[in-house]
């Protein structure tokens, strides 16, 4: 995988530089213009600065002879006043090529982000999340890796390009005085840069050979300084641990960019050599012409310092590496999309979901395994009932969650049948399907945003709906906890006059946003461990109210708390990958099976006696 990533850098290179001028148009005509204006700037003033002073300081030697009266007096005033005028337009490239790149980039990353993020997102399912090589390529993509934007491309490959052009004109002008110097001057410089451009292609392509291995490095440094992992850090002494981790990968992933920088280093001194020969043949020309008067002052103030100017022709500049490095991030991000957008066509179907299911959902030997894993389901047959509550239990690891993430299609079995009423699951639109549920997963998300934005999230097209949200918050328990903060509080004390929750009442928030799916129109109920932050009292509520929250619904309940699980209308053990034993509560108690004793087993820690607690 990571071979195809680190593939053919010429190619990369080029692609890449035709996708940054495809970005530039499409940011508008404008700044396409503004960016040409930039290349011509860049390829015309500083050898035009240079041209004017020459021509100057060739008026000097008349103009002091008339002691600076007359007409030589003032076509000296005059050139000098040329040459000031080119270099001060010469020194606002600059800024301007600051105040370019920062307006181009302003309008280009909010794009890239933009379709990153639709192509991340795009696929119903989750396994393109889960691969190691699209989280590979999504960095790079970004640019996160290596530091270089690739929004910042278009303006970064423009300045490199106008300085090339001006190396070339400097040849050129070069050329005008002995056309054979100029020529030698341009071929030296272009043989130069071939090897000197390949070892930063060659540098590009093994630094993305570790971008896994960077990708470690940059968990560690966050690792250190986000709040989440800083208590566990702070408990077992791991701050020194962390930055040895992060310096490790770090030094691992750069090995590669440091040897051939060290390689860029000791093949630019070899070349240094030919290129100094070339430059002595052009001064010894130079001076044999000026001594035999072939030429004056003026021409010689103009050759000599457009001579080291040639150089752009051919070197390759910081500039250049880092325009090499932002081109490089950019087939990432169309390659990303092209594959991203096959996966949306892995997990088909057309069919509406519309009032499904109103008979069950039915398992048919369905079998699956992770990429590269054993299967965690190995033919499991299984009815979930329309508007039934079904519990599923079984030891950690017996595919509990695995079910789930299959009924709601975030991936296909590898084997078997899914049908919900008779029609195969793999027929109905899985984004349809999906918005049929309403979950609390075991892992749910606890966004920065205000409780009422938490609670709406679970149907965001009705965020308006506030009696909607008081009603979902009333029956997760998060009501008293809305009035004491307030809806538009923040959920993190990391945004101004925001707080933090306890993981209880982020769970109820969380049962909440599902209940207010629920509210809007879901009919599949999923709890994944709904209790497992809820303390005593608030267990024993939430089971109060167990029926009257899935009443009328198709609702899968998990939870390694038989408290929870025996109010269920069926319950179903998983064991070895298939159905080990199914029925309600009291019909498993008697036989006597898994259930039985895993029931007996958790109720006798509360009821032992006290020697034993
Ligand atoms: N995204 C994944 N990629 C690869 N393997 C996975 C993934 N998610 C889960 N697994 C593996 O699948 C198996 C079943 O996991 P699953 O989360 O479904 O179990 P579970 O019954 O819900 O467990 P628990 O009771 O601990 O929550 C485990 O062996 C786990 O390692």
């Amino acid at each position: 995988m990571i071979t195809r990533l680190a593939a053919l850098p010429g190619r990369l290179a080029e692609s890449g530089r035709v996708r940054a001028l495809r970005m530039l148009w499409g940011a508008g005509k404008g700044w396409t213009a503004a960016v040409a204006l930039l290349v011509a700037a860049n390829a015309v003033l500083p050898n035009a600065s240079l041209v004017a002073l020459g021509y100057a300081v060739g008026r000097i030697p008349a103009a002091a002879a008339a002691h600076l009266h007359g007409a030589p007096g003032r076509a000296l005033a005059v050139a000098l006043l040329v040459a000031g005028l080119v270099y001060a337009a010469t020194l606002l490239t600059g800024p301007y090529q600051e105040w370019l790149s920062a307006c181009v980039k302003a309008r280009l990353v909010d794009d890239l982000q933009s379709r990153l993020m639709a192509a991340v997102s795009g696929p119903v399912g989750v396994a393109h999340l889960e691969d190691p090589e699209t989280q590979n390529q999504l960095e790079l993509a970004k640019g996160r890796l290596t530091g270089h934007v690739p929004a910042d491309a278009p303006v970064a490959l423009a300045s490199a390009a106008g300085s090339r052009l001006a190396g070339i004109a400097a040849c050129a002008v070069l050329a005008t005085f002995r056309w054979w110097l100029g020529l030698a001057l341009l071929a030296v410089w272009l043989l130069i840069r071939r090897p000197l451009r390949k070892i930063v292609l060659t540098q590009i392509v093994g630094f993305r050979t570790k971008a896994e291995v960077l990708r470690r490095a940059w968990y560690f440094l966050y690792l250190a300084i986000r709040p989440t992992a800083a208590k566990e850090l702070r408990v077992f002494g791991l701050g020194d641990w962390t930055i040895d981790r992060y310096r490790e990968h770090w030094a691992r992933g750069m090995a590669t960019t440091r040897e051939s920088y060290a390689r860029l280093g000791r093949r630019a001194y070899l070349l240094a050599g030919v290129v100094l020969a070339v430059y002595l043949v052009a001064c010894g020309t130079l001076a044999y012409a000026a001594l035999h008067h072939q030429i004056g002052l003026r021409e010689l103030s103009v050759m000599l310092p457009l001579l080291p100017a040639t150089m752009y022709a051919g070197t390759v500049t910081t500039g250049d590496i880092s325009a090499e490095w932002m081109v490089s991030a950019l087939p990432d991000q169309a390659a990303l999309e092209t594959r991203l957008h096959a996966a949306r066509a892995e997990l088909s179907g057309g069919r509406d979901a519309a009032g499904l299911p109103e008979r069950g959902i039915r398992l048919e030997g369905v079998r699956f395994a992770y990429p590269g894993g054993e299967p965690v389901l190995d033919g499991l047959d299984l009815d979930v009932p329309a508007g039934r509550s079904t519990a599923i239990v079984g030891v950690n690891g017996a595919g509990k969650t695995t079910l789930v993430k299959l009924l709601a299609r975030m991936h296909d079995p590898t084997g078997g049948t899914i049908t919900v009423d008779g029609v195969p699951l793999r027929d109905l639109d899985p984004a349809r399907w999906q918005r049929r549920f309403a979950a609390v997963f075991q892992d749910f998300n606890r966004y920065p945003l205000t409780l009422g934005e938490n609670i709406a999230l679970g149907a965001v097209e009705h965020a308006a709906d506030e009696d909607g949200r008081a009603r979902a918050a009333e029956r997760a328990g998060a009501l008293a906890l809305a009035e004491e903060i307030g809806w538009d509080t923040v959920l993190s004390r990391q945004y101004a006059g925001g707080t933090n929750l306890s993981g209880g009442q982020w769970q109820r928030v969380a049962l909440a946003r599902a209940l207010f799916a629920v509210e809007h129109g879901a009919k599949l109920l999923v709890l994944d461990e709904p209790t497992a932050w809820l303390d005593v009292r608030a267990e024993a509520a939430f089971f109060d109210r167990f029926l009257d929250l899935t009443r009328g619904l198709t609702s899968i309940v998990i939870s390694h708390r038989f408290s929870t699980v025996r109010r269920a209308d069926r319950i179903c053990v998983l064991d070895g990958g298939r159905l080990a034993e199914q029925g309600s509560h009291d019909e498993l108690m008697a036989a006597g099976g898994i259930y039985a004793e895993m029931f007996r087993l958790q109720a006798a820690r509360f009821h032992a006696p006290e020697e034993d607690a």
